[in-house]
């Protein structure tokens, strides 16, 4: 499995093995693990849960089924410690990312999120993830990290997403309680048979069990992003990822991550405005593969928020020449509009960065869509 960019989740057994404050029992191999991928030039985003269990032992509780609100508290507590204990396995720096479910379905977010950790990864820090459990309203068995980490995987654009558990990876069912359970190695469609297959989590620290697992698979394949499901306590694992060998249950991605993204694009995405662009740009998109610059943008209609998709019209033609995910809003954008990059600093006083649409967040229509 060759990949460039992977998100790596690592669940609460890996952070806490005694359900009472962090350890570096398995943190430290996966700190490795992490540190040998930058070492061959791969990006990483960790996304860590763990904060539950870390602050369990700082929050006075009685019952072993914990409130909502308890949880909460002992998330945001606990949180420090994980950061902490990640920290030490790393000589870079790390950052810490908290999120929502709800911040990634905002597009304005999504954007801001997607920025930080670009700019992040090209500086060489890791960013580690979790769910902000503090501001969430929803139960936190329903906000839970395996998904999360799918949606994380689609907003940085990885190619593969490791799921670390206690557990090999999917069985016919739960070995914990099932001897006669059996490891599944490939799965190449995510069937109602797999889900029923799935099981909870015994760990009460814990959310989803396998369940949100093949969730968040199901998620990422479909966006093109390779999905593994291994076992994060064995040291031996991370070395069978190095060599390219699947040590767990695998999930085949749908198609490559770029088709599947741009298929989303074209088929799913509703537009939200125009823009109309000048021959110089039309032939830089058309021929060249290249991301659309504000110096070739001639007009823009309506108003639409960062992050929208929005049509991109050839202007002598009329003809939608393409769609795309728009980076700045209407009223930005009609400020820097036919300007060089250089200047969008100095006009709108902050930088999204030089490109209005990416490349990679483009799909060129081929002049065959009339205005
Ligand atoms: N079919 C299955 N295959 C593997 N594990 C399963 C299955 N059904 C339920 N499980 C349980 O899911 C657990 C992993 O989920 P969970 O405890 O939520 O892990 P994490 O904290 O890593 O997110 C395993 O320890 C296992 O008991
Ligand atoms: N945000 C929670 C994560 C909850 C969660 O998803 O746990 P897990 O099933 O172990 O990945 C925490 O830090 O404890």
């Amino acid at each position: 499995m060759n990949f460039n960019r992977a998100v790596i989740k690592v669940g609460s057994a890996l952070i806490a093995p005694t359900s009472n404050g962090c350890s570096g029992k398995y943190a430290l191999a996966i700190a490795q693990f992490i540190t040998n991928c930058q070492h061959q030039g791969k990006e990483i985003i960790l996304v860590s849960s763990g904060g539950v269990a870390a602050g369990r032992s700082l929050i006075h509780h009685g019952s072993p089924k914990l409130s909502v609100a308890t949880k909460k508290a002992m998330a945001s507590v606990g949180q420090m410690q994980m950061m902490a204990n990640w920290q030490r396995f790393f000589d870079s720096p790390c950052s810490q990312i908290l999120i929502t479910q709800s911040d990634l379905a905002d597009r304005e977010r999504f954007i801001s999120i997607k920025k930080t950790i670009q700019i992040q990864l090209a500086n060489g820090i890791l960013p580690i993830v979790n769910e902000n459990d503090t501001v969430t309203t929803d139960d936190l068995t329903v906000g839970d990290n395996d998904n999360l980490a799918a949606l994380v995987a689609q907003v940085c654009d990885a190619d593969s997403l490791f799921i670390l558990s206690d557990i090999d990876g999917v069985f016919t069912k739960d070995p914990k309680v099932n001897n006669d359970a059996e490891l599944i190695t490939n799965i190449e469609e995510i069937t109602d048979e797999i889900y029923a297959m799935a099981g909870t989590s015994r760990n009460h620290l814990a959310t989803g069990g396998m369940k949100t697992k093949i969730q968040a698979a199901e998620k990422a394949v479909e966006h093109g992003i390779n999905t593994y499901i291994v076992n994060g306590t064995k040291s031996e694992v991370f070395a069978a990822l190095l060599k390219e060998v699947n040590p767990g249950t695998r999930f085949i991605a749908k198609h490559d991550k770029i088709t599947a993204k741009k298929h989303w694009l074209k088929h799913t995405l509703k537009s939200q405005g125009q823009i109309s662009l000048d021959a110089g740009a039309v032939n830089a998109l058309l021929h060249k593969g290249a991301s659309l610059l504000p110096a070739g943008i001639l007009s823009v209609t309506d108003k639409f928020k960062a992050g929208d998709t929005i049509d991109l019209v050839d202007h002598h033609s009329q003809a939608i020449i393409a769609k795309g995910i728009c980076l700045y809003n209407h009223h930005d954008l009609k400020r820097i509009m036919g300007k060089h990059s250089d200047e969008i600093d100095g006009i709108l006083g902050h930088d999204l960065g030089d490109v209005v649409v990416h490349r990679d967040d483009m799909v060129i229509l081929k002049n065959d869509s009339k205005k």
